[in-house]
């Protein structure tokens, strides 16, 4: 007798594993030009005002705005320039009654100046070897100053721990020094693919075998959260070496995907794996499609997640449950695939008691995000998989769904969501 599984709701699912998940990331460090898709380890903290000091935000002249407060067109006000600064060049003199320093874009406020002047604005004047301009309008005292901390307060907290380093990221890091940058370890990632059909990427077709796809885009997945990918090869379906690779593999790496026999098949062996594992099985059966099979077990407080063969199955699998499991462990605020509302853009008729996840494009249409379904919509293809950029949520239920309708999508190449999946 076939063994018969109880499917429950993706929420549920994802819900039982966040309750599984161990913030426990290890925090490395690394050259500030290799943070880059990292996640920090430590909040980043203000150790000095940005900028550290007033500064010129033009070309032009440092004055005291007090000298021009009768100047104006018909009463130039002369001011002798007295010095030359440049940027990164501090001035020596200290600015007195009808004196200016020519000042550069980035330089340093000289003492006794409060306002600066752009050069287009004034007259330069040579007379007895000396140079003057003349200012022919009143400035106000704070003009054209970028203030001490303007930008950055000391002390503030300007990052959590758990941001994901972006290009911004990278610049604020560098302005405080850190030429080393304290990150999340890269959680290991091993995968193993299952399948005595499975041939590798280099050899040629052979009757009844297929390459191994899943073990590559798998790997892909992972790569693209930040995580980093051991593959540990496919396996035949032979449950004693299965079972043995798989115990061995999960000593070695954080978190095991497994793909292919997950199923009730007679070469299915991963589930007689992970009884005789005695790992705890979350679930093994969801009530969505693709991916209905997936199964996840949790040993040593490890995930082991069991996808399915199919690989639209895998792909959705991987990222529905595998992603925020990972990503819980560098601590990332957005663990979730980025769920947002879309406008269905074709029909799409066929009812399905599950809820499904359609491989889809979106795309921005006069302030719309449109989606439409693309490829063939079966959970054994691959190439629907390599056009989508979204997933297509469709509520199971007992009618089909069409155009012009509001949907929810799950982006692809999205910032992530924080949550997408309400608890009971
Ligand atoms: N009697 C039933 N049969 C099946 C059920 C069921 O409920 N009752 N569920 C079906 C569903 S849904 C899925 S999904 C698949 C899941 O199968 P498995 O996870 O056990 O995977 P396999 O049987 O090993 O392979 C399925 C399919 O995928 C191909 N495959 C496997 N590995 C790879 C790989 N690394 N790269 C590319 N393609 C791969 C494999 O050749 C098969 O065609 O079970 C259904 N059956
Ligand atoms: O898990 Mo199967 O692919 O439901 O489609
Ligand atoms: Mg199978």
């Amino acid at each position: 007798m076939v063994e018969r599984r109880t499917p429950i709701p993706v929420k549920d699912a994802v819900n039982k594993i966040m309750d599984h998940v161990h913030r426990n990331g290890e925090v490395e460090y690394v050259t500030i030009d290799e943070c880059l898709g990292r996640y920090l380890g430590k909040p980043l903290k203000a150790d000095h005002d940005v900028p550290p000091f007033d500064r010129s935000p033009y070309d032009g002249f440092a004055i005291r705005s007090e000298d021009t407060q009768v100047a104006s067109s018909d009463n130039p006000v002369p001011l002798e320039v007295i010095e030359e600064i440049g940027a990164g060049t501090v001035a020596k003199a200290t600015l007195q009654a009808k004196q200016a320093i020519r000042i550069m874009t980035g330089a340093q406020i000289p003492n006794g100046a409060d306002a600066v002047i752009m050069l287009e604005l004034v007259k330069e004047v040579h007379e007895n070897g000396k140079t003057y301009i003349q200012v022919k309008r009143k400035v106000a005292s704070g003009d054209n100053i970028s203030r001490q901390g303007e930008d950055v307060k000391n002390d503030s907290v300007l990052l959590d721990k758990g941001t994901k380093i972006n290009e911004g990221t990278v610049a604020l890091l560098a302005t405080f020094g850190y030429a080393k940058v304290p990150v999340y370890k890269k959680p290991v990632v091993g995968i193993i693919a299952t399948g005595s059909e499975l041939l590798e990427v280099n050899q040629p077709l052979e009757p009844g075998k297929i390459r191994n796809s899943n073990g590559y885009m798998i790997a892909a997945q992972i790569q693209k959260i930040g995580a980093e990918p051991k593959f540990y090869g496919k396996l035949a379906d032979d449950f004693d070496t299965c079972f043995e690779k798989i115990k061995q593999t999960l000593a070695e790496v954080d978190v095991l995907v497994t793909t292919g026999g997950v199923s009730v098949g007679d070469f299915d062996h991963l589930p007689a794996i992970y009884k005789k594992l005695e790992a705890e099985v979350l679930f093994n059966k969801i009530a969505m499609r693709p991916g209905s099979v997936t199964t996840v077990a949790v040993k040593d407080g490890k995930f082991l997640f069991g996808l399915s063969g199919n690989p639209s199955a895998c792909f959705v699998g991987f990222e529905l449950f595998a992603r925020p499991a990972i990503l819980s462990l560098v601590e990332a605020d957005f663990v979730h695939l980025q769920k947002e509302k879309a406008i269905l853009d074709k029909d799409f008729p066929k009812p399905n008691p599950f809820t499904r996840f359609v491989r889809s494009r979106v795309s921005i249409e006069d302030g719309k995000l449109m989606v439409s379904p693309v490829g063939l919509d079966k959970s054994g293809v691959v190439s629907s998989i390599a056009y989508a950029n979204a997933l297509l949520m469709l509520p199971g239920g007992t009618r089909g769904f069409e155009r012009g309708m509001e949907v929810e999508v799950l982006l692809l190449n999205g910032e992530g969501s924080a949550s997408i999946w309400e608890k009971e």
